[in-house]
């Protein structure tokens, strides 16, 4: 999930989120639509300044304020992209907007989480090639990992499915992404205290060196301190304002490299990694 980062797919948030409620959203009374958008063109350019190549979903002002979260609605395999099934309700078309880029970019679709399944990406680490963890929580459950296991299992690939706390509520956004951001093959940012304790033991066991975000940070930002995109291994991109977070990802190597998203991401509960859809890795 670290590894240089080739092709990458984004939505504006120019259209998408212009005429976004707050209340209907769950977002809050930081949300500011052009602010947001302004942020998310700031974000883009550092993406793209990272040497990937941005796919943008179509720029449509079909009132899907969420879909700039575009790490939710798909996941992609060596073989192909697999089309997701959200569990949050106003996200639902979501999926098919992926699905018509992967289309258009010739990238082949593997399989389909159908309902009453739900997986949404944030909830999807691989720790390796051959294993991905799912977090089982408000936006995914135990048929989507089912599904997801029985998709997967022809590639060589293990699923394991991991509880996450309830923590601000149903209708709150806790993935397991919001609870660590790999920064390198062996290396994440973690909110330990948040971390379902088997996966943790098992990042243990592999010999992942585990960084702790500073909890005041965390808290503070509603967890998106913690919410940082590699672009390559040690080269990561992250929300302004939380020093104390990146000082820790410095002091193990990392640069870090920001950017203001208070209207964009602390008010709308996402962050750098739910921004991008990474469709190749290498
Ligand atoms: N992967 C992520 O953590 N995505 C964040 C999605 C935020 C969006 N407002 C949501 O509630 O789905």
């Amino acid at each position: 999930m670290a590894a240089k980062l080739r092709r990458v797919l984004m939505r504006s948030a120019a259209s998408a989120m212009r005429h976004a409620k707050p209340a209907e959203w769950h977002y809050g009374p930081g949300f500011d639509a052009a602010r947001a958008a302004r942020q998310h063109q700031a974000f883009a350019e550092l993406v793209a300044a990272s040497g990937a190549e941005v796919e943008w979903l179509t720029d449509d002002d079909d009132g899907l304020a969420d879909s700039v979260f575009t790490h939710d609605p798909s996941l992609v395999t060596e073989q192909g992209a697999i089309i997701l099934a959200m569990g949050k309700a106003l996200r639902r078309s979501e999926p098919a907007l992926h699905e018509s880029a992967y289309a258009r970019m010739g990238v082949p679709i593997l399989g389909r989480i159908e309902f009453p399944g739900s997986v949404e990406g944030g909830d999807c680490v691989w720790v390796d090639r051959q294993t991905l963890a799912i977090g089982r929580g408000v936006r995914t459950n135990e048929a989507g990992i089912g599904q997801m296991a029985d998709l997967l299992r022809p590639l060589g690939v293990d699923v394991f499915g991991y509880d996450l706390p309830l923590w601000h509520g149903e209708d709150a956004c806790l993935h397991l992404m919001s609870v660590i951001s790999p920064l390198a093959d062996d290396l994440a940012l973690v909110h330990a205290p948040l971390l379902p304790t088997a996966f943790y033991q098992m990042l243990r066991r592999r010999g992942i060196t585990l960084i702790e975000g500073d909890a005041d940070e965390f808290r503070d930002s509603f967890g998106l301190s913690l919410n940082v995109l590699p672009t390559a291994p040690r080269e990561v991109i992250a929300v302004a304002g939380f020093p104390k977070t990146a000082a820790a990802m410095e002091a193990a190597g990392c640069r870090v490299q920001t950017f203001e998203a208070d209207a964009l991401c602390i008010a709308c509960e996402g962050g750098p990694t739910c921004l991008t859809r990474p469709v190749l890795r290498a």
